[in-house]
């Protein structure tokens, strides 16, 4: 293993019971990645979170924080990241100074680390007017702001933050991804949520979970262009215009450009779209990866055509999410008798620890 590589799962299965709510999750993030971890209710983000956090054992599978252990190194661990869980368990009765001075003791800092750490925690989670509060007054927002000072107190390289901004409005939401923004510059972040925008605003690299597999891993791009159905926008210039014609070749017909398009390879579909009178415009389908930008700029200009317009157009994320996800949602809405083990059928093979219930494994 490489030693950028900051957190590591390999194989990890979980079952409570016989349902199995994690099935052979594999995945790693390098140093500096800020990673959006997507899933729909109960896809198996937080059962991941906490196995990396040490706080669950994995029925099978092994993880791995900064090259330390998940289950046999735990200490290594915890000092290497900080977490802040769905529900931050904060004591409302202690002020935030109060609270993060635990923290920061529950992590052995001395007093003047701590003090060094709360000035820096303070400024970045935007706490300055609310230290001497207690936290049972504070809203929300500022109750979520606390529970990110304090998986920063002792200043770890990595973060795991469970669906940080679930509770939040709208303004506290892009607030709190303004911090986020300021603290990945830094530090390996993998960022649970449902809320895709959030991860195209923080994120570069995305792992979608559904019913407790990873089904996409990749840079967001990639995983917009995974659904197959990649179009391209072409426009080349038809007739002349005010400004001098910059065309080496002749001004094309329509049905050059749309012949000239359809012999690129990996074209599979060419359909000319409505346009006024100045330009041929196509729509072309290609397959989901090759990206033939390149091909398509390298023919028009091989022609000496004058190029108005090229865009691939993708899915958007949200598209590609319900597509790789719509299982999940089914099987939400779905009357009838429950199986809560969709997978029984594979199950007697393996070594299964039916106790492994609830709380049991919690440590
Ligand atoms: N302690 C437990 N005992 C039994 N089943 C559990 C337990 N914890 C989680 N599960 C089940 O495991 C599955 C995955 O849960 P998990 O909390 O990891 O999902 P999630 O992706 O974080 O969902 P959400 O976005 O709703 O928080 C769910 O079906 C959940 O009901």
């Amino acid at each position: 293993m490489s030693t950028d590589v900051m957190i590591y799962a390999n194989g990890l299965t979980k079952r409570y019971g016989s349902y199995r709510a994690l099935d052979d999750v594999s995945f790693e993030v390098r140093r500096g990645e800020v990673v959006g971890f997507l899933g729909p209710n109960g896809a198996g983000k937080s059962t991941t979170m906490r196995i990396l956090t040490c706080f669950i054992a994995p029925t099978s599978g092994m993880a791995k924080v900064r090259g330390h252990d998940v289950f046999e190194d735990t200490l290594a661990v915890r000092s290497s990241l900080g977490y802040l869980p769905q529900r931050a368990p904060l004591y409302l009765e202690m002020t935030v100074y109060e609270y993060l001075r635990f923290a920061a003791q529950m992590r052995n800092l001395d007093n003047a680390t701590f003090k060094k750490r709360a000035r820096d925690v303070v400024e970045i989670c935007g706490l300055a007017q609310s230290l001497s509060k207690e936290i049972r007054q504070l809203s929300h927002g500022y109750r979520q702001r606390v529970g990110l000072a304090q998986a920063l107190i002792h200043d770890p390289p990595i973060l795991i933050l469970d669906e940080p901004t679930s509770d939040l409005d709208p303004n506290e939401k892009a607030e709190f991804l303004n911090y986020l923004k300021q603290i990945g510059k830094d530090r390996t972040v993998l960022l649970s949520t449902h809320n895709l925008k959030e991860v195209e605003t923080a994120c570069a690299r995305a792992i979608i979970v559904s019913r407790g597999r990873v089904v996409a891993d990749g840079a967001l791009d990639e995983i917009r262009a995974k659904s197959g159905r990649v179009r391209y926008v072409v426009s080349v210039q038809e007739s002349l215009g005010e400004s001098a014609y910059r065309g080496t070749g002749a001004l094309p017909r329509g049905n050059d450009v749309e012949k000239a398009l359809s012999s690129i390879r990996g074209v599979s579909k060419v359909a000319e779209l409505p346009t006024d009178d100045r330009a041929h415009s196509f729509a072309v389908a290609g397959d989901d990866n090759t990206d033939l930008r390149p091909e398509i700029f390298r023919m028009v200009a091989d022609k000496g055509w004058v190029l108005l317009e090229l865009h691939r157009d993708t899915q958007t994320l949200e598209d590609v999410f319900r597509q790789l996800t719509i299982g999940d949602e089914r099987r939400n809405r779905q009357l009838g008798p429950v199986s809560e083990s969709r997978d029984e059928e594979d199950e007697s093979d393996e070594d299964e620890d039916d106790s492994d219930d609830e709380e049991e494994d919690e440590r």
